[in-house]
């Protein structure tokens, strides 16, 4: 689904050049949840903008089903931290917000975002405005809107960073159970180490700016999963090898 290779980014020029990721090399295949971890400015927004189009590449490649990466598209959905629901739309025509952009008749693209509403837990709030939500809502209603353009791949910018902990936990089992249901092909960024093992089918480990991928490691752990997952042996063995290969990253 995703190829990058020896993708490298350079930010300003002469003295002031910031080399932030160098020589990247990753694979995402469909329906996997892949998941990037790594040390604070080490690259991994810069490296997800670039597969969203958003950030042009200095060198290297990137390419989602062969298609060489150009700009944004329709074939990527994005999910930032920050809440990016229209204010004045209410959760319903949030959701329908890129179908209607498409030209799709009003019945089909009622029932489309009535179906994603339902698959976030937020049946019976389809007239609520964002400011009558509580964030975990806006995340899950962004989630909904995303899935609902059915993009090739999803990218997650930390889409739960700003949530408090119990929110987070209950975002995390919600995104489990739609990948489960769905099967989107997912690029996930996080600086959280449980998140990681408790989502992904492999996880990426960034190396200190310039930023590289210096292990990708494939989670076993067996599904379905959801926070309690996070207690069993194989999690914490996990989480201690994970965390041995940042902490040293780190130094
Ligand atoms: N637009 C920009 N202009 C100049 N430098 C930039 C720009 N965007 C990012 N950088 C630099 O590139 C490096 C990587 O930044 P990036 O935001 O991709 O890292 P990150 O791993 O996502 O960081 P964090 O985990 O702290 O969010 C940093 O040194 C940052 O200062």
């Amino acid at each position: 689904m995703l190829e990058i290779v020896n993708l490298t980014k350079t930010y300003g020029t002469g003295e002031n050049t910031v080399t932030a990721v160098d020589k990247v090399n990753m694979h995402v295949a469909k329906g996997e949840l892949a998941v990037v971890v790594g040390p604070s400015g080490c690259g991994k927004s810069t490296l997800l903008n670039i597969v969203a189009g958003l950030e042009p590449r200095t060198s290297g490649e990137a390419r989602i089903m062969g298609r060489d990466i150009q700009g944004p598209g329709a074939d990527r959905g994005m999910v930032f931290q920050s809440y990016t629901l229209f204010p004045w739309l209410t959760v319903q025509q949030n959701v329908e917000f890129g179908l209607r952009i498409k030209k799709m008749p009003a019945a089909q693209r009622a029932e489309i975002a009535r179906h994603y509403v339902k698959l976030v837990g937020l049946e019976g709030r389809e007239k609520a405005l964002p400011k009558e939500l509580s964030g975990g809502m806006k995340q899950r209603v962004a989630i909904a809107r995303v899935l609902a353009n059915k993009p090739e791949m999803l990218l997650m910018d930390e889409p739960f960073g700003a949530l408090d902990a119990q929110t987070r936990l209950l975002c995390q089992d919600l995104l489990l159970d739609v990948w489960r249901d769905e099967r989107p092909t997912i690029l996930f960024i996080t600086h959280d180490i449980d998140e990681a093992i408790l989502l992904a089918d492999t996880v990426s480990i960034m190396s200190r700016r310039p930023g590289r991928i210096i292990e990708k490691i494939p989670i076993p752990i067996e599904r379905p999963r959801n926070h309690r997952t996070m207690l069993e042996k194989e999690f914490t063995d996990m989480k201690k090898t994970i965390m041995e290969t940042l902490w040293h990253e780190i130094g």
